[in-house]
């Protein structure tokens, strides 16, 4: 039966070992907490690092380690100290953390933990190898292992393969400030689909990959040569029912089943005569979590609005993260001061401003802070996502408490009901704080309805079965296309077809079919194995071979010119055959071109890298090495502004790739790819071309002739092939 492989970086456990005994610890952090819900409810495998290096343990240990994750459908990935150095501290924690969370002026790239990063990714891919059988599902998580979907695809390539990233996926321009940015995206697109938090973390890598990768983006699926990959967003949830549930019960507590930290809450903040309102804030260590900037707004709000000191406290809960980077172990330090300043500004004998917990806690007490805080205060600089807002809201079954947020929370795109802050604007927290806790009870029910009924649908259950269906529907349809593709035995049954037939016609379409793209059209000039490959097919009894190309004669002269070829250059403007002249195929003029010339001229003058190409009887504006985003918008444009001018002249626009020709309506190369038809009558017929001036081509010619796509786009060919190698693998079958 098939199986779903989870794999991250961390478990949802984590191995200590106490007594020459393995303990386990259930581990921190939004992706293990929210995963682990999705695994304990599936049949599935889950691989990671236990959080137990391979220098920790001897043999003896080995098979107690091995019990304890086996206990948890979990699978280690045997990791060393110098390992974690590189690739967790390293790499993962002082560049792509930094790098991805905009915070650019903390990211150091060095070379050895990119190493590292590399073959710990290979490591992950060794093991999960050894686990994976035909049917499989992999789902791959987060930053530490950017590199491990493509790792996986090249030594299984029919494995469904999801990929989901918790953190933000920053804009181009500060993606690619990092030297190994192919890589990292190379890496990613292993996987059939990417999922991301939220639309905005969706185009940043959208961009990312159409820049600097130049792959074609149809909406959101990615053209690979061979594969699609589909990118979208799914705004992880929390297991509601756990939260929502655990707070009932803790609600009907008696006095004495309460745990310790209630107690203490209860005691001195609820029920002595000094009662503060409780202002809530949990996170790791971090400085994307904004804490220091959120104390330094707390004591703004109190300087602003001395009222409530005694009647407010902060309860913060720092959990400890990452301890071994250098900047974590400074922002400990700073906010260790922070706490202590503002402490011993406000105290009073009764009423301490803050109280400061740097540990973790566990579920029970989570929920004890959750149900007892009036106000939830998190201000990250920059987040993910930020489940903690979540789980306050399920948390609160009276349907009261306030929820503050920074906007820069991916939670803030779903959580509109809440108080949303710039984390930066202390004047604005102070203000905020102030209106939270007087805030009307009705009010805040109403917005936590909202809120609650949202996150009750939308829970993490439903955010892993949709990523699941989208990966299955990426699938299918890859699957339609693999149905399409061009094998060794298809290859034969064609080729074979071609030996039995008498008489065939092969239309041979030039750029992206016979030679790769060039920045500059004239550069893509026919190389040895074009003309080889021409020639033998020349050479066959009985077989005609035509170029059939949009572009100019005297370009196509100049290059096969000497050769005995038929030739259909403009689209089917121009034919040559037999060794003799030139002909036009159609009646065309070019008098128009004095009143496009210089509209296309214009637009070329303010849109840097495009370039226009004059033909007998066509205008091209090539928009190839433009920047992707303006480039669309500009031909957009350009259709426009020249919409009347076509429509007086009788022309019409051919949108190839990455350029707009304008040209004598009727004029195609499906048009004259029939002309040729007309006089002998052909018992095998083909067309291969890799755009959209080809289509007209698979139109129009008679059914039973075979067309070929070159590249995964959309199509009426019959057939695919990958790239141009398997283009010229077809061609050569035939002799
Ligand atoms: O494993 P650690 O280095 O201890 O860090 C804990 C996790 O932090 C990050 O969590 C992110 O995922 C959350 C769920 O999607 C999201 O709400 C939050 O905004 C993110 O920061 C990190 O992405 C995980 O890999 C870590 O395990
Ligand atoms: O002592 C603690 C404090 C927090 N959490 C959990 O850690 C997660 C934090 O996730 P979030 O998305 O807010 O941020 P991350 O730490 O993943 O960046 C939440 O599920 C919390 O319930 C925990 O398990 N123990």
């Amino acid at each position: 039966m098939s199986k779903t492989i989870i794999i991250s970086n961390r478990l949802p456990l984590q191995l200590k070992i106490h007594d020459n005994t393995i303990e386990t610890v259930p581990s921190v952090g939004g992706l293990a907490t929210g995963m682990k819900s999705v695994h304990s409810q599936s049949d599935s495998l889950w691989i990671g690092w236990s959080g137990l290096t391979e220098e920790e343990f001897n043999l003896d240990l080995k098979t107690q380690v091995n019990a304890a994750l086996k206990k948890h459908q979990c699978v280690g990935v045997p990791l060393t100290e110098d390992d974690i150095e590189g690739f967790y501290y390293g790499f993962s924690n002082n560049t792509l953390w930094p790098l991805f969370h905009y915070f650019m002026e903390y990211t150091e790239f060095e070379k050895s933990t990119w190493e590292t990063y590399k073959m710990v990714n290979q490591k992950f891919a060794d093991v999960v190898l050894q686990h994976i059988e035909d049917g499989d599902t992999v789902w791959v998580h987060d930053y530490q292992l950017l590199l491990l979907p493509d790792l996986i695809r090249k030594k299984k390539p029919d494995t469904s393969i999801g990929f989901f990233l918790h953190i933000p996926f920053p804009s181009y321009e500060v993606f690619r400030t990092i030297p190994c940015r192919e890589d990292l995206l190379k890496g990613m697109l292993g996987a059939d689909l990417i999922g991301f938090h939220t639309y905005d973390y969706e185009r940043h890598f959208l961009s990312a990959v159409q820049r600097i990768l130049g792959h074609e983006i149809n909406f959101n699926n990615i053209h690979l040569d061979n594969r699609m990959v589909k990118v979208d967003s799914f705004p992880m949830g929390i297991d509601y029912d756990k939260f929502h549930n655990a707070a009932k019960t803790h609600d009907q507590k008696s006095n004495k089943e309460q745990t310790e930290i209630q107690q203490e809450i209860n005691k001195h903040l609820k029920e002595g005569s000094n009662q503060a309102k409780l202002i809530l804030s949990i996170d790791r260590l971090d400085y994307t979590k904004g804490i220091a900037n959120r104390l330094r707004a707390f004591e703004y709000f109190l300087d602003k609005y001395p009222q409530f000191k005694g009647k407010a406290r902060l309860v913060m809960l720092a959990v400890p993260s990452r301890a071994n980077v250098p900047q974590y172990q400074k922002l400990k330090n700073e906010i260790d001061q922070l706490v202590g300043r503002i402490n011993g500004k406000f105290a009073e004998v009764s009423w301490t401003p803050i109280w400061y917990f740097y540990r973790s806690m566990p579920f029970e007490n989570l929920i004890d802070l959750y149900t007892s805080s009036e106000v939830a205060l998190l201000t990250p600089i920059r987040d993910g996502m930020n489940l903690v807002a979540k789980e306050y809201i399920a948390s609160r079954v009276d349907k009261k408490g306030v929820l503050i947020l920074s906007e820069m929370t991916g939670a803030s795109n779903e959580m509109g009901e809440a108080l949303i802050i710039n984390p930066n604007n202390f004047e604005e927290i102070a203000d905020t704080l102030k209106f939270a806790l007087e805030m009307p009870e009705e009010e805040q029910i109403k917005r936590n309805n909202a809120l609650q009924k949202r996150l009750k649908r939308y829970n993490v259950e439903k955010w892993a079965s949709d990523f699941f269906e989208a990966l299955e529907a990426t699938k299918n349809d890859t699957k339609k296309y693999i149905l399409k593709k061009i094998n060794s035995t298809l290859r034969e049954e064609i080729a074979n077809k071609y030996k039995a037939s008498s008489k065939k016609i092969l239309f041979l379409d030039y750029d992206g079919t016979m030679v790769p793209f060039e920045k500059l059209p004239e550069n893509a000039k026919p190389t040895q194995r074009v003309f080889d490959t021409l020639d033998t097919l020349h050479q066959q009894p009985d077989t005609k071979v035509i170029i059939i190309t949009g572009r100019d004669r005297d370009t196509i002269q100049k290059w096969f010119g000497h050769k005995d070829y038929t030739l259909i250059t403009e689209h089917g403007a121009w034919l040559k055959e037999n060794g003799k002249d030139w002909e036009l195929m159609e009646r065309v003029d070019n008098k128009w071109f004095e009143s496009i010339c210089p509209i296309l001229e214009s637009f070329t003058d303010r849109t840097p890298g495009s370039l226009v190409e004059e033909k007998r009887y066509s205008l091209a504006w090539h928009f190839r090495n433009v920047d992707p985003d303006l480039g669309k918008k500009r031909s957009t444009e350009l259709k426009t502004t020249i919409q009347q001018l076509i429509a007086n002249h009788n022309l019409e626009i051919l949108e190839g790739d990455k350029v707009l020709e304008i040209k004598v309506s009727g004029v195609s190369k499906g048009k004259s790819a029939s002309k040729m038809l007309l006089d002998t009558t052909y018992d095998f017929i083909f067309a291969i071309g890799d755009d959209w001036t080809d289509e007209h081509m698979f139109k129009e010619l008679p059914r039973e002739a075979h067309t070929v796509k070159v590249g995964i786009k959309k199509t009426v060919a019959q057939y695919y092939v990958d790239d141009i190698d398997q283009v010229y693998q077809l061609l050569s079958a035939f002799k």
